[in-house]
């Protein structure tokens, strides 16, 4: 196993992103939440784009950063081609994480094709984003360094659950036996965190729950209306 993968066993990863036009969407600001979720004890931390990528990078001291760069926000959109995964490599990533589907890439390769020409001109750890079984065991057999289950419940492969994708989780810890399959996706409470490592994931990442406090304002929000209606 890579010694960058490794070093993640049985840890937290938080992902540090904000949304078009929202408030926070700024790469200085992510690389400030970068570095406190390091002080809180992040192992790693996950970037989208180029310049929260850099400036995360700068940010963190002793933290691996997992780069994406999403485009648009329908079909295959994180990290979608060889291109946006050269340039997340250019922009300092030290692992890359891009879309683990099988659905057809919009520059026509597929995603193992994908995988062996980045590994042609890098030794950076990979991380697939993947979004059932089928896709999370191709993604395998290619060689990824780094099985997400980022994509479970948002491409129509799985269904969406409420919380982590545990069964899937749970299925693809016992396929692939040895490999780093981290649970990624709705991960909201400490409870679901376990519940992700009870079930043998290898490292558990944290987005919304951790970093995205408008998310969170709306839950928290809906309980306290939600208990003054049943006061
Ligand atoms: C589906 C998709 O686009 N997922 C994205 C992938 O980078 C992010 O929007 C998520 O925030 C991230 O995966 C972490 O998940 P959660 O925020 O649920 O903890």
């Amino acid at each position: 196993m890579h010694p960058i993968v490794k070093a993640l066993e049985g840890s937290l990863i938080v992902s540090c992103q904000a949304y078009p036009g929202e408030p926070m969407r700024d790469p200085r600001t992510m690389a400030q939440i970068a570095a406190a979720v390091e002080q809180g004890g992040a192992s790693a931390v996950r970037a989208q784009g180029l310049d929260d990528i850099r400036q995360v990078k700068a940010a963190v001291n002793n933290v691996p950063v997992i780069g994406i760069w999403k485009d648009g926000n329908e079909g295959v959109f994180i990290t979608p081609t060889l291109k946006h995964c050269e340039a997340v490599l250019d922009a300092g990533a030290d692992i890359l994480a891009l879309d683990g589907t099988l659905r057809e890439r919009p520059d026509g390769l597929t995603f193992a094709e994908t995988v062996a020409r980045i590994r042609e001109r890098s030794k950076a750890p990979i991380m697939a984003d993947c979004d059932s079984e089928e896709s999370a065991l191709a993604a395998a057999e290619a060689g990824v360094d780094i099985i997400g289950t980022t994509l479970a419940g948002y491409t129509g492969a799985r269904e969406k659950t409420d919380g982590p994708d545990l069964e899937l989780l749970a299925s693809l810890v016992e396929k692939l036996p040895g490999r780093a399959v981290v649970a990624e996706g709705r991960v909201h409470s400490q409870a679901h965190a376990a519940a992700c490592r009870e079930a043998g994931a290898f490292a558990v990442v944290v987005g919304t729950a951790i970093t995205h406090p408008t998310s969170i304002t709306t839950w928290f929000d809906a309980a306290v209306r939600g208990a003054g209606e049943r006061a």
